[in-house]
């Protein structure tokens, strides 16, 4: 499939100027229904016609988006027949391991006690959990020693999240987080020492993170995460737009080609969702009635491995970046394919189970949870044919 370039389709929309611009153009004018913004005047229509219920179940848009991009989409295509291929192999392995949210706890790093504490070390770690790659070689990498092995990526941050909490830092806790006299640079560095000279990529960007949740959990969730979650009411995407609407640092959207509204692939707000559904075994803080409104997290790994399946394909300019590990810029046109693209694949393989096997219990983050793992073996047994791409960004 490479060198397979669409032809778009011609977008549905064109990029109107927003109602807004209309409404502060200055124009004395009344908007003629073909200048006003089509949602807005249906929203309008319905709230007139009684029936715009302001109760609805919430959506996070992010589905709807990496359609928009993959419709758009020339550098990356989608292998139907790999990806057919590929959703049966999936089936057959998380089947044959009986992959389940158990899974999650089973990972030697994760916390096991399902109680506050567990909800307030996966808040800091999806605060925290991107851009872990290094342009070093594996044994010059950022990596954390820890309980006597080396982990690097992801396991990482979790193992240097784990070592701050033996060590009696409360780095889960939002207060001091806002202590600017405990919570510094310093102390931070001391939480993320490396066994390597190679230090955390993005260290001050992550202190910021800390810092902004730690200011909007105290001014408006009474210092707890768990607030957050009861304010979702037992929604998914509830929670999903919570994070993105109060915390910047979860706000993972993007404009692309002129769109009115921003993509939104808002990575770790839903792995954040998808890492308490998995840890509570979707009861207490991860009991999400529409949990399967979560998406694929279109971080550095997935892609990687659709690509190795088949699943996805590059054009000749993006395969050479990727291949040679040049770095790609992030909210570049190449960047929202690559992941907004991965989006879909992972829908289009969740559709193919359902449809081969109505009984399958999948969702996008099983199967997600699935091929990251996966991937992660295929990268210890070096089997990675296709390197991941480079993006460096607090988004993934
Ligand atoms: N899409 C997706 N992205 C994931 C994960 C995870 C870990 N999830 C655990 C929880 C349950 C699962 O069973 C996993 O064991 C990390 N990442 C992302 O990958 C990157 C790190 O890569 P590397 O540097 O190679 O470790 C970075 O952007 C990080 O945010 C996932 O599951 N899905």
């Amino acid at each position: 499939m490479i060198g397979s370039h669409y032809v778009p389709a011609p977008s549905s929309r064109d990029p109107k100027t927003s109602t807004t611009q209309h409404l502060n153009s200055g124009k004395d004018h009344t908007m003629s229904d073909d200048e006003a913004d089509p949602e807005l005047l249906a929203l309008l229509r319905q709230h007139f016609q009684g029936k715009l219920n302001l109760d609805e179940e919430p959506e996070t848009g992010v589905l709807e988006g990496a359609e928009f991009v993959y419709d758009n989409s020339i550098d990356v295509a989608l292998d139907m027949r790999a990806t057919k291929i590929a959703a049966e192999m999936i089936y057959a392995q998380m089947k044959e391991k009986e992959y389940s949210t158990t899974n999650w706890a089973e990972h030697e790093l994760h916390p096991k006690t399902k109680d506050e504490s567990t909800v307030a070390f996966i808040f800091t770690m999806d605060l925290l959990n991107f851009s872990f790659w290094s342009l070093l070689p594996d044994d010059e990498r950022f990596a954390v020693s820890y309980r006597d092995k080396r982990w690097t990526g992801y396991w990482s941050l979790v193992a240097s999240l784990q070592r701050a909490l033996d060590e009696d830092i409360p780095i889960t806790d939002p207060h001091y987080w806002q202590n600017e006299d405990e919570c510094t640079l310093v102390s931070l560095r001391h939480v993320f020492r490396s066994c390597t000279e190679e230090e955390i990529p993005l260290l001050e960007a992550r202190l910021e993170c800390l810092r902004e949740a730690g200011r909007v959990l105290y001014e408006k969730y009474n210092c707890s995460f768990t607030n957050c979650i009861s304010a979702a009411k037992g929604s998914a995407a509830g929670l999903v737009n919570l994070l993105a609407c109060d915390f910047r640092c979860f706000r993972d959207e993007h404009p692309f080609d002129g769109r009115r509204k921003p993509v939104r692939l808002l990575k770790r707000a839903q792995i954040l969702v998808a890492d308490l559904w998995a840890c509570f075994n979707g009861e207490r803080y991860g009991e999400f009635r529409d949990i399967d409104k979560i998406t694929m997290f279109a971080d550095y790994r997935v892609p990687q491995i659709l690509s190795s399946l088949g699943c996805i394909g590059y054009s000749p300019p993006l395969h050479a970046l990727v291949s040679k590990g040049e770095v790609i810029d992030s909210g570049s046109r190449l960047e929202m394919q690559l992941r907004a693209c991965s989006i879909w694949c992972v829908e289009l393989l969740r559709r193919q189970i359902k449809q081969d096997h109505p009984e399958a219990t999948v969702n996008a983050i099983l199967i997600d949870f699935f091929l990251y793992d996966m991937m992660k073996r295929w990268e210890a047994e070096g089997r990675e044919t296709m390197p991941h791409h480079r993006t460096r960004s607090i988004w993934y």
